[in-house]
């Protein structure tokens, strides 16, 4: 099988997992990562940090946006790029849906500033690292101006051992799941 081809059964069987997980388990292994982010100086002291709006049973960082007065960016797919828009504080503002269904910034919404802290929606990843997202590059592309730590954020059954590389792949720097933050993912002992 062609590394593209196992690639893409990986990402369909970590998808199919994830979203068969009952809402009410989500939403508390959701607002688990959130407690350990908030918690954790790097965060704190971080004053931009890139985030994402959940899609597809994606961690929910909702506890963290309503609780932090922090200055947010949200991607937005332009090309083969992410641009990335601040969410304006004191304001509401709309995401617009995109051909994937995901929510988007508008294109009218002002840049980010350069961000302190990246963190990265996973479908998997392993203890290297490595991860798989939708297959899209996005994150690829973007993480390969190293502009901050990336923090992989997701839950204990997509984290394993080894994932297929390859050469255009970006490593994580840690990551973040229901039961801690591991900025060296060797430190990662298998929850499931
Ligand atoms: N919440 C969130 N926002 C994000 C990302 C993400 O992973 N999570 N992205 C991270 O990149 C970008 C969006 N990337 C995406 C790339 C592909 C598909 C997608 O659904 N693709 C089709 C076809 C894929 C294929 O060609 O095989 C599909 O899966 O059906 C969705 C989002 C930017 N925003
Ligand atoms: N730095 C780069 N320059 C050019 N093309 C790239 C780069 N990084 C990735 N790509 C392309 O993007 C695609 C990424 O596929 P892959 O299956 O690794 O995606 P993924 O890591 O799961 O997706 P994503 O990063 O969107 O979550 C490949 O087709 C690859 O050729």
């Amino acid at each position: 099988m062609s590394q593209a081809a196992l690639k893409k059964q990986l990402r369909q069987q970590y998808l199919q997992q994830r979203q068969a997980m009952p809402e009410t388990v989500w939403q508390h292994k959701s607002a688990q990562i959130c407690q350990h982010l908030s918690q954790w100086p790097i965060f704190r002291s971080a004053r931009w940090v890139y985030a994402y709006r959940s899609f597809r049973r994606e961690p929910s960082l909702d506890a963290l946006l309503i609780q932090r007065p922090q200055e947010w960016g949200f991607p937005r797919c332009d090309g083969q790029q992410i641009r990335w828009h601040h969410s304006p504080q004191g304001t509401n503002p709309a995401f617009v849906i995109n051909r994937w269904g995901l929510e988007e910034p508008g294109s009218d919404w002002p840049l980010a500033g350069r961000p302190d802290l990246i963190l990265v929606p996973l479908v998997a990843c392993d203890r290297r690292g490595y991860r798989l997202g939708y297959g899209g590059g996005y994150y690829d592309r973007f993480l390969t101006q190293k502009l901050a730590p990336a923090i992989g954020i997701g839950f204990d059954a997509c984290v394993v051992n080894t994932l297929p590389v390859d050469p255009w792949d970006q490593p994580l720097d840690g990551i973040c799941t229901e039961s801690g933050i591991y900025r060296n993912l060797s430190q990662y002992t298998s929850h499931h």
